[in-house]
């Protein structure tokens, strides 16, 4: 099959259902100015974000790896008047460019960000008992998602939504001999979803403008 298809397909999809408005379109070009990677999710994944955050109506929405900001904007956009997101991010630069562009947003009032290693702030989520969260996107870098999985249930409550992107890696997750850290990150929390008890879940493969991937879905289950 043509694979130029799926591009082609996902930009249909987008231009349909997922357009950009100026305020998403100015986020991924402060990206380029910036100096940021270009690794946010594409738009239709942005609209797949919000409808999930709708679908579970959450007001409060934890988001690891906030970069730009783009994510969060169409995350921020479902949230209820007094909704609140927390993002994570290491990088403060990362972190100063999404402010500015969630206050071109005009969604200043409903972001909080916190800058350090989310492996850092996660327990003080918790200590400072900021949970339960509606819905949680794990975003941050991929070795530890098994222990941001395990975080995140602790900032659950039964009917939480956590959303986990990038766990298929072009396919590269069917190999076992891989030294890609990113890699077997992602197969060790494959794995543990496999086995995790305390929710249902799946794995929708994904193609279309950016590379084969595949996003992790997770319900917490309610008894
Ligand atoms: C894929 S990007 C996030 C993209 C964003 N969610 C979006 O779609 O617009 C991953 C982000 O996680 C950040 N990150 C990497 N390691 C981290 C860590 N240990 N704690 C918190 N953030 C981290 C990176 O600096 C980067 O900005
Ligand atoms: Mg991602």
């Amino acid at each position: 099959m043509n694979e130029n298809i799926f591009g082609k397909v996902d930009q249909y999809i987008s231009d349909l259902l997922a357009p950009e408005d100026q305020i998403l379109k100015d986020t991924i070009k402060s990206i380029d100015e910036e100096g940021l990677p270009q690794i946010s999710v594409t738009p239709n994944h942005g609209k797949m974000l919000q409808v999930m955050a709708i679908l579970s109506n959450a007001k409060r929405i934890l988001e690891l790896g906030t970069l730009a900001g783009y994510s969060t904007i169409w995350l921020a956009r479902a949230l209820p008047e007094n909704g609140q997101l927390i993002t994570l991010e290491v990088d403060q630069h990362h972190s100063d460019v999404a402010r500015k562009n969630i206050e071109n947003a005009g969604l200043s009032d409903k972001v909080d960000f916190r800058v350090g290693k989310a492996m850092e702030i996660l327990p003080q989520l918790i200590e400072n008992n900021e949970g339960p969260f509606d819905l949680i996107f794990i975003d941050a870098d991929k070795p530890p998602y098994t222990e941001y999985f395990e975080y995140a249930l602790k900032l659950s409550r039964p009917g939480t939504v956590i959303i986990c992107d990038n766990v298929i890696r072009e396919g590269k997750v069917l190999d076992e001999n891989t030294s890609d850290e990113r890699v077997k990150g992602v197969q060790r929390f494959n794995k543990m979803l496999q086995q995790n008890k305390n929710v249902t879940a799946t794995i929708i493969q994904t193609v279309g403008v950016k590379e084969h991937d595949g996003i992790a879905i997770a319900v917490v289950n309610r008894s």
